[in-house]
């Protein structure tokens, strides 16, 4: 089987093109026309003959196929259903906002880490997507957005929030990561890409080594083990007070901080005493807060709580000085919204 072109950052296919006596200025073609132009056809007229059958020979040009496409009635969340080579699925999805677009990535067909208020986690874990894979879910959500939306192709920030635990796939997040950054290009600002997780301390580590500039983001729901033990069960394994000393000590440069996003569940962990204990364990941080209320899924049994209680959460994480925003549902009509994903159909 021909390895896919979209496993390749921009050194590998450089080696790749020195190594086989091709012009050098193949690579930078080829870069430009797959992710700054966001191209599939015309790069073949741009090199030579010779060139192009090596490619052509070696390298697999396809990208997962969109099977099914769910746009918000509501606010235009676009929902992305991909069919990927051997028949699994994953999805993906296009937060609007104005006339742009954030873009969630999924990094695993469902996840190992069953959160007990997580639809993908319900899904188990069936495999890590590619590199390739993850790459495609951009391209193919830019294409789509050139021919539905034409004008408003412009994905401006990258977040591993859809399906899967993006640590727990390190190697291909970051091969993909390296793609979006390269300069010869979707040339993806470092501040614009976000990875979140539960809190995988070897997955830390070796983002805080290999791509500490990416943004990461914590999935820490509560101030307690305890209940975060029930939320979130590799808690048990790598503790909220371990993740939190690790990250804690990564230098970050100035302009970076530290999402801390808190899935808010009624009568369960949005009380002002819970709003209290975060505070204090978040104060003095360079820390952004993120409120997510709770997005109901089929067969799930906790609750959102109302407005009115989340608004108070938020006034209590204020006088920290913690700056808190509360994320809006985009896309729930249509499952769309933060642990609504699941492929398992
Ligand atoms: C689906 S996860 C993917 C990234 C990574 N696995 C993580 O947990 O951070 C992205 C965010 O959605 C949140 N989430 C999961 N299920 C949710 C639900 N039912 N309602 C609201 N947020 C949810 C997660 O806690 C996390 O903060
Ligand atoms: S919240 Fe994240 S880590 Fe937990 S099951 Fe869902 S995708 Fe996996």
């Amino acid at each position: 089987m021909k390895q896919s072109f979209y496993d390749l950052s921009y050194s590998d296919l450089e080696a790749i093109i020195n190594q086989n006596n091709l012009n050098p200025s193949v690579s930078a073609i080829l870069f430009n026309w797959h992710y700054k132009k966001k191209e599939t056809t015309q790069w073949r007229d741009k090199i030579s003959k010779l060139a192009l059958a090596f490619l052509e020979n070696s390298f697999d040009f396809s990208l997962p196929e969109i099977d099914t496409v769910y746009e918000s009635k509501k606010d235009r969340a676009v929902k992305f259903l991909f069919k990927l080579k051997d028949n699994h699925k994953v999805e993906t999805v296009l937060i609007p906002f104005n006339n742009k677009y954030s873009i969630c990535l999924s990094s695993q067909v469902g996840c190992a880490m069953n959160c007990s208020f997580c639809f993908t986690g319900e899904q188990g874990l069936k495999r890590n997507l590619t590199t390739n894979e993850i790459v495609g879910q951009f391209l193919q959500a830019w294409r789509w957005l050139a021919t539905n939306r034409p004008g408003e192709e412009r994905i401006i920030n990258i977040v591993f929030m859809g399906q899967g635990e993006p640590l727990h796939n390190f190697d291909s997040v970051k091969k993909a990561c390296e793609i979006f950054l390269s300069q010869h290009g979707a040339s993806v600002g470092v501040q614009k890409i976000t990875i979140s997780t539960a809190g995988y301390i070897p997955g830390l580590k070796r983002w805080s080594q290999e791509i500490p500039g990416v943004n990461l983001a914590l999935s820490l729901h509560s101030p307690f083990e305890e209940k975060r033990n029930e939320l979130i069960p590799i808690n048990k394994k790598y503790p909220l007070d371990e993740v939190l000393t690790y990250i804690d000590k990564i230098p970050l440069n100035k302009k970076q901080f530290i999402t801390y996003e808190y899935l808010l569940i009624k009568d369960f962990n949005d009380s002002p005493n819970d709003a209290e204990q975060l505070g204090m364990l978040l104060a003095g941080k360079s820390a952004y807060i993120n409120l997510i209320p709770f997005n109901p899924y089929p067969g799930s049994h906790y609750k959102r709580p109302s407005l009115d209680k989340v608004e108070k959460f938020k006034e209590v994480l204020d006088t920290f000085k913690i700056p808190t925003l509360i994320r809006s549902a985009k896309g729930d009509d249509v499952l769309a919204a933060c642990g609504q994903l699941n492929s398992n159909n």
